[in-house]
């Protein structure tokens, strides 16, 4: 990596010029500043006019975001191999000419995106805008950490590239994106919901049921659809500012793919990484809230001794334990879960931290965690197996790893549930439970239809 210090930008590009002319290789120029407060999601809609492929992600908990518009630099894998990612990122990382004073997590050459749940299932029309594997290097990247705010600038250059154009296309975009003062478009309404073969999907969850009970394996989750039709076209940058208003402690997230927007506000953390630093999550478990103060905490302590969710939650700790110790030291997993309340539900939850051992990334954990018990089963093959076999649904991005990382050994994945596909008018939301022994159809159903909550009355733009 070229550590640069020069000042200008321009001069950075007209380096980065001459050095396409000479390698013939094209040439990834990044450069970072702080700036004044902008607006994550405002910055998000003013984009639409650039008419680029916008990303979006934000931490709630922590007050976190990532913006992105464009796409510098594109790393995108049909195979299903996460490890050839890192073997892109870190070329393109020898050979990038980046000037970032700040180190901040987040800024400077940055890859957000995500991957399918299953890269050897064949996509459906429904996915067809979305690779298997696909991370963009935003050109235009706004960052806000610890309620500070950097511009990130990333062009690829190419050895014909115009000085001049590149630098007034730079000066343009930025106008656009921090210094709009556009009121957020108004969020269209909810028209038709259909659910997806309901009573087709309660009968596997029964096999699934029926299969574990003959040891064919212990634990299968289940997905289903549910599809929305809007009075007019979503304006995704309204539905992230409800997720952002009605589901704090999550992950709000949209990968847009030409005009396609995979956008949600996922609970569950897959993996993030500080340094050598590890955090992970076993989520799964799950009761409705109540409405008084004491009947959620009753219902919470009852979810907390429920052998049915237990075991669910139980299956998820082993794997995610196993598959830290394989590539972490000082992993630490406490040995009961706790009640997480989140807005329209509550689930069980264990933290996990450890310590990545040298020669690792965050790649292989990813690579070895997903998918968790949460989203496949236990044991893995079988479970995907079933789900290849028997869902009624292309699940695309959903239950995969969506998230972010950078050129420092930082970054976070989210496993992308309480989300939906929107194409224009249209939304196809997902939501599945992991089935056991004595799952009951019924049962599991009425906890997809809470799972579809969050999306859904981001949807409605009403409580
Ligand atoms: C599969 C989903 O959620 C997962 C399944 C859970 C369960 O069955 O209890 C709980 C949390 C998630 O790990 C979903 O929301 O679509
Ligand atoms: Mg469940």
């Amino acid at each position: 990596m070229i550590e640069v210090k020069l000042k200008s930008f321009e001069s950075l590009l007209s380096k980065a010029i001459t050095k396409a002319k000479t390698t013939e290789y094209n040439q990834l120029v990044s450069m970072t500043e702080e700036i004044h407060e902008v607006d994550p999601v405002r910055f998000f809609a003013s984009a639409k006019t650039l008419s680029m492929d916008r990303v979006f992600w934000t931490s709630t908990s922590e007050q976190f975001s990532i913006v992105g518009v464009g796409c510098a630099w594109n790393i995108e894998l049909e195979e299903n191999r996460t490890e050839t990612i890192e073997n892109h990122w870190q070329q393109l990382l020898d050979e990038a000419i980046i000037d970032n004073p700040y180190q901040v997590p987040g800024t400077g050459v940055v890859g957000l995106g995500g991957m399918s749940f299953d890269p050897s299932v064949r996509k459906s029309s429904l996915w067809n805008k979305f690779s298997h594997r696909s991370f963009q290097v935003p050109n235009v990247l706004l960052t806000k950490h610890n309620a500070r705010n950097y511009l990130t600038i990333n062009l690829q250059v190419k050895a014909n590239d115009d000085l001049q154009e590149l630098t007034e296309w730079v000066e343009q975009s930025k106008d656009i994106l921090v210094n709009s003062s556009e009121r957020l478009p108004e969020c269209a309404g909810i028209a038709r919901q259909q659910e997806i073969a309901p009573d087709k999907w309660k009968q596997t969850v029964k096999l699934a049921a029926d299969k574990i009970k003959a040891h064919a394996a212990q634990k299968i989750v289940l997905a289903r659809e549910l599809r929305v039709t809007m009075t007019d076209d979503v304006q995704v940058a309204s539905i992230l500012r409800n997720l952002l208003e009605k589901q704090p402690d999550s992950y709000v997230f949209a990968v847009e793919r030409a005009g396609d927007c995979f956008v949600g506000a996922s609970p569950e953390r897959l993996v993030k990484q500080d340094n050598n630093q590890l955090f992970s999550v076993c989520l799964a478990g799950t009761a409705p809230r109540g409405k008084t103060e004491a009947e959620d905490r009753e219902i919470g302590e009852n979810l907390l001794h429920d052998d049915k969710n237990r075991s669910e939650h139980d299956f998820v700790v082993k794997m995610i334990r196993q598959s830290m110790e394989a590539y972490c030291d000082a992993v630490h997993v406490p040995e009961t879960p706790v009640i997480h309340p989140f807005r329209n539900l509550q689930h069980l939850y264990t933290p996990v931290t450890a310590q990545l051992k040298r020669g690792y990334s965050i790649f292989d954990i990813i690579e070895k965690l997903h998918p968790t018990p949460a989203l496949g089963g236990v044991p893995r093959e079988a479970s995907k197996d079933f789900i290849r076999k028997h869902e009624q649904l292309d699940r695309g991005w959903y239950g995969a790893p969506v998230g972010w990382f950078d050129s420092n050994r930082n970054g976070e994945f989210a496993v992308a549930i309480r989300s939906g596909l929107v194409q224009g008018d249209k939304v196809s939301l997902f939501a599945g439970c992991g089935v056991v022994k004595d799952s009951d159809p019924e049962a599991e159903y009425k906890e997809t239809m809470i799972k579809f909550r969050p999306m859904l009355s981001a949807l409605e733009g009403r409580q």
